[in-house]
């Protein structure tokens, strides 16, 4: 039997445990951990999940905080929005949604989060020291650390001997998750555009972790028998069968025929999606256990 990995009820466990620590450091004296949200512009999907981000920060007993610049915000307006947000004493986490209006630069914005701050992980000095191997004092991507749970809930924490392919090689996704696999012991390969034969890679996989934005690229035959199958891809394609302009969500893989081949599988929607906000909480009440000088929790 497939196990389906359940991505939902993983988060819960997750958000049940953040709550608990923001609870308590609540009660010790100190106040409530604080999230910033800067969304800029009006793009529907992206105030879908910053929406999602401020209800579940809320739900977790923290101090939610939502900034909505319009599209034709300058560089300027919003680098002057981050400062500020850095020096705030009530805010532990600043997430800049991804990605921004065209004539933005992100990069700038993103290293010029105090590191601390920065719960999304992007920052220099976070992805330094994941990639230096120190998983301890910095703040890790939410994404591939969400997607990590719901490997280690097949395979334990210990990866040593498996194979495991990441496609897609962004900061934001594939670098972190494959340096965490490597932490983790897996033996590790990044796939992306220009690698030559990605289902023959595929099958040399244990573990198949796919972020690439291709709606049901990975097929059932790259897979190897028994393989662990974690899709990242979130892609909105029209489902007219649900009526006329109505779209569904599908990941990269093709799940129907992967579910028979893999061991395990991570569906979309109630995969990875759901955890990357459990763990952009959980980043956030690490920030703030931090900041108040209290040992931090860990997930
Ligand atoms: N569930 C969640 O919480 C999240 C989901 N996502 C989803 O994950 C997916 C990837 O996101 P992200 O990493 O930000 O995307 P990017 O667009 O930054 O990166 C995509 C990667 O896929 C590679 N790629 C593109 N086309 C192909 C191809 N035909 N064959 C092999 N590799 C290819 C690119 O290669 P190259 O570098 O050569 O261009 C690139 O490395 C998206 O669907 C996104 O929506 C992202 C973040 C969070
Ligand atoms: N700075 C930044 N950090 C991010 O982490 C970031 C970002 N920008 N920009 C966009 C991507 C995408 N992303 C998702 C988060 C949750 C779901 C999620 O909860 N998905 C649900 C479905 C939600 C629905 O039905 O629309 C699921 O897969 O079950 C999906 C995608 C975070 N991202």
């Amino acid at each position: 039997m497939t196990i389906v990995i359940d991505g939902k009820a993983i988060a819960a466990s997750v958000i049940e445990a953040v709550t608990v620590a923001a609870t308590s450091l609540e009660s010790a004296g100190h106040r409530k951990p604080g999230l910033a949200v800067v969304i800029v512009g009006d793009d529907p999907a992206s105030h879908t999940y910053v929406g999602a981000k401020s209800r579940m920060a809320k739900q977790c007993g923290f101090n939610s905080i939502q900034h909505t610049l319009s599209a034709g915000a300058s560089q300027d307006e919003l680098m002057a929005l981050v400062a500020s947000l850095n020096i705030d004493p009530d805010i532990d986490g600043i997430l800049v949604q991804l990605p921004l209006p065209k004539h933005l630069d992100s990069e700038p914005v993103i290293q010029s989060i105090l590191p601390e701050k920065d719960v999304d992980g992007l920052h220099i000095v976070n992805a330094g020291k994941l990639a230096t191997g120190d998983l301890k004092t910095g703040l890790i991507s939410c994404t591939p650390a969400g997607a990590m749970i719901l490997v280690r809930e097949i395979y334990g924490s210990d990866l040593s001997g498996l194979n495991a392919l990441v496609i897609g090689r962004s900061n934001l996704f594939g670098k972190p998750m494959a340096q965490l696999l490597l932490n983790a012991n897996a033996t590790v390969t990044i796939g992306h555009s220009r690698s030559r034969d990605l289902p023959a890679l595929a099958r040399q996989a244990d573990i198949l972790v796919a972020a690439v934005g291709r709606p049901q690229m990975v097929k059932s035959d790259w897979l190897k028998p028994g393989a662990t199958v974690i899709d990242v891809g979130i892609n909105r394609v029209d489902a007219p069968e649900k009526g006329e302009g109505k779209f569904k969500l599908v990941g990269d893989v093709s799940f129907d025929e992967c579910a028979s081949v893999a061991k395990a599988i991570s569906p979309v929607p109630g995969g990875v999606g759901p955890m990357t906000i459990a763990m952009l909480m959980a980043n956030t009440v690490i920030a703030a256990h931090r900041r108040a000088g209290v040992a931090a929790p860990s997930f």
